[in-house]
């Protein structure tokens, strides 16, 4: 559905476009309610977007060509316009618009990471503390950020921070501990004595966001600015803990969940948007002899490069909810007093985290690749997805840092399994391993989810199995436990990753059962987790042959199910992104708008170009004397 459109000209849809939305399949508004939650949260998504993006301020008129200063700057100013308008539209951040806010906005605010120090100090602060800083904060009047990494990320605006620092009371450290710090005076944005601070410089991405450097020397911070919801210090200097030591992390968990859906599947939703868009419209080369040239949506390889990335979209959207939900209730039950769950919750969004942020931004990346040389072009919206999304696959724990982190989760429950112990749900199959190859002898049958929901649970017991096999063996041997580890954490790496692309092929087969009374959606997203399910297979197909689960045989099979598969997707493929149902301001793509009138647009922002509108100084400058040299000979 079109509600907004990149020019303002009254341009025809592309007959190209036009023609792959005459016959859907199924209902396409359906689908985006499904997406959203209910035709409700669609209805208020709608109405936060299409407010955002009549607001003049946050125009992004000539987005592409703007300084970083200039990005810096609207951001900052965007931050604080919206906290006006949100407080006098009477929408909730913690409501039905919170949610779709920031999307909405599409990442052009500076204070992202003052709402990071929002969450600690309401996750980790007494409640005198919150009482005292929360007020503060959300009026802007102080600002923050939160300071963890050695050369990190307190920028040039802030004047708070969170740090995470050792607590050394009488010599004996207690771990990481949350301080609240104040680095900038307010009256004038001087460093506060003994702090030194200011931005690390230009970087890959987040021109609008300044990331920072902290030094501090002799700072003394008054006791009742340690973070003291789950642990104190007393006056006579004795340390007081409450529930999990682990719980001054839990700043992580919570941004970790947070940024699945509105900064990493956002992004790659928007790439397949215009990717697929573009493919449906630009025609090439040269498929039945004689024809006229196809769209290159067409060739079974631009298929294979761009469909399973528009399924994994729906896999990873159907997870991020159930991360949501899971989130709620461990938090829920902490704020209780019970942290049993949270070993679990930080190995599953962990392992998740590092998934989705890699796979998200190497399929964006695809997708600018799929688009040919105008996908190199600023103007297709993509190299600006990719930049962005691939800094969090190091934020907020590097990747592969995260994946061990699940990974040793993963070892712990193994070993609590064969020693008989129960498991938390989501490693609940670490108990009863699956015997037996698979059974499939046909193509149809890798069109049932049980068959390779099994080989996932097989695989990823299987690579934990032996992973922790040859750790026992290596130690046994002789060896550490912290060189057995390292030993094997190129397997435990593989054996997390394994695990979770289990999970989320679990999550999203356990969603079709839910759809029984939307037959034609049920239908479209079977096949997009059966295309999910089988291009995982087809391309680590070593991993599931190894052990013999599956037989040579049965991979040509499956090969041939996974090419019908691309076919049958390819019917609908426009439609499924339109049911994204991104506004083309949001895209800010000449590939991707809703018309798909591509070379149209990508004129009109040639022509924005201000380098276009004047002769460039280096005529004067340097090309002059040359041209002019001959000029009577001509
Ligand atoms: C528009 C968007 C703009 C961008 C916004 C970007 C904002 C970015 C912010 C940041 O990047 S903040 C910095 C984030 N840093 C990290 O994520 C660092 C990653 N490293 C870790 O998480 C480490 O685990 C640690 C927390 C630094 C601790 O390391 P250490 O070596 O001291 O201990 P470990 O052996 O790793 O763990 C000990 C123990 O604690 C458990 N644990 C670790 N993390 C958590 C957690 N978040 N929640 C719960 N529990 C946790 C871990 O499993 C171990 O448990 P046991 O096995 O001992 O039981
Ligand atoms: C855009 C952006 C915003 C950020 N914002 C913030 C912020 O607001 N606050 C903040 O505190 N930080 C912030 N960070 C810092 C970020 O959290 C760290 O960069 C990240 O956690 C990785 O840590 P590192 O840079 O020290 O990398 P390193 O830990 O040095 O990693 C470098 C390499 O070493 C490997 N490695 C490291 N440890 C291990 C291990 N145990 N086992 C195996 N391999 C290992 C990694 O896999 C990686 O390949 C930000 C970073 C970026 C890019």
């Amino acid at each position: 559905m079109v509600w907004w459109r990149a020019s303002s000209a009254d341009i025809d849809v592309n007959p190209d476009l036009a023609s792959e939305r005459a016959a859907p399949s199924f209902c396409v508004e359906s689908l985006t309610n499904l997406l959203d939650g209910s035709v409700e949260k669609t209805r208020v998504r709608r109405y936060v977007v299409s407010t955002i993006l009549k607001d003049p301020v946050f125009s992004k008129e000539n987005h592409y060509f703007k300084t970083r200063q200039e990005r810096y700057e609207g951001a900052i100013r965007n931050s604080f316009h919206l906290k006006q308008k949100i407080k006098e539209l009477g929408w909730r951040e913690d409501g039905p618009e919170g949610e779709v806010i920031y999307r909405a906005m599409g990442g052009e605010l500076a204070l992202n990471i003052h709402g990071v120090f929002i969450k600690s100090i309401l996750a980790l602060g007494t409640d005198e503390q919150v009482a005292k800083w929360i007020p503060l904060a959300n009026n802007c009047n102080i600002l923050g950020t939160y300071a963890q990494t050695e050369l990190g990320h307190v920028g040039k605006t802030c004047t708070h921070a969170v740090v995470l620092a050792h607590l050394i009371i009488k010599e004996k450290n207690y771990g990481m501990h949350p301080f609240i710090v104040q680095v900038r005076s307010l009256k004038d944005h001087s460093p506060m004595p003994g702090i030194t601070v200011g931005d690390i410089g230009p970087k890959m991405c987040f021109e609008q966001i300044d990331n920072g450097f902290l030094m501090m020397r002799n700072i003394c911070v008054p006791k009742e600015n340690m973070l003291s919801r789950y642990s104190e210090v007393l006056p006579d200097g004795t340390y007081v803990k409450r529930g999990s030591d682990k719980i001054n992390y839990f700043t992580m968990v919570a941004v970790r969940v947070s940024m699945l859906r509105a900064e990493v599947l956002e992004a790659l939703m928007k790439a397949c948007t215009i990717s697929i868009r573009y493919s449906a419209v630009r025609r090439q080369s040269e498929l039945k002899p004689g024809d006229r040239e196809p769209k290159i949506l067409e060739y079974q390889t631009q298929q294979q490069k761009l469909l399973p990335l528009l399924a994994t979209c729906y896999a990873i959207h159907f997870t991020t909810c159930h991360v949501n939900k899971v989130y709620d209730e461990v938090y829920g039950a902490i704020q209780a007093g019970n942290f049993d769950s949270l070993p679990e919750l930080h190995a599953l969004v962990s392992g998740i985290k590092a998934y989705a942020t890699e796979i998200c931004s190497n399929g964006i990346e695809v997708c600018r690749k799929a688009c040919g040389g105008h996908g190199y072009s600023l103007f297709s919206g993509l190299p600006s997805l990719y930049t962005k999304v691939t800094a969090s696959c190091t934020y907020e724990g590097e990747n592969t840092v995260l994946h061990l982190q699940a990974a040793r989760f993963l070892i712990k429950c193994y070993a609590a399994a064969r020693s008989g112990q129960s498991l938390p749900h989501s490693v609940a199959y670490l108990s009863s391993p699956i015997s037996g190859a698979c059974q499939a002898s046909s193509h149809t049958h890798f069109l049932n989810p049980d068959v390779y929901i099994k080989a996932y649970q097989h695989r990823a017991y299987r690579l934990i199995d032996s992973a922790a096999f040859k750790m026992r063996n290596l130690v046994q041997s002789g060896m550490e436990q912290y060189a057995a580890w390292n030993s094997t954490s190129v397997e435990l790496v593989k054996a997390s990753i394994a695990h979770t692309h289990y999970i989320i092929v679990k999550l999203f087969a356990d969603v079709l059962d839910s759809l029984s009374s939307f037959p034609e959606i049920q239908k479209v997203l079977k096949s997009l987790c059966d295309l999910h399910a089988l291009h995982g297979i087809f391309t680590n197909s070593g991993d599931f042959l190894q052990d013999g689960h599956l037989s040579g045989k049965q991979l040509e099979m499956l090969t041939e199910a996974y090419l019908g598969l691309l076919s049958l997707i390819r019917r609908d493929a426009v439609l499924l992104v339109d049911a994204f149902d991104y506004a083309d301001q949001q895209l800010l793509s000449a590939l991707g708008s809703y018309d798909g009138n591509v070379y149209y647009n990508l004129l009109e922002c040639a022509q924005k170009n201000p380098d276009n509108k004047k002769v460039n100084a280096v005529f004067e400058n340097y090309l002059k004397p040359h041209l002019q040299s001959n000029i009577s000979k001509l």
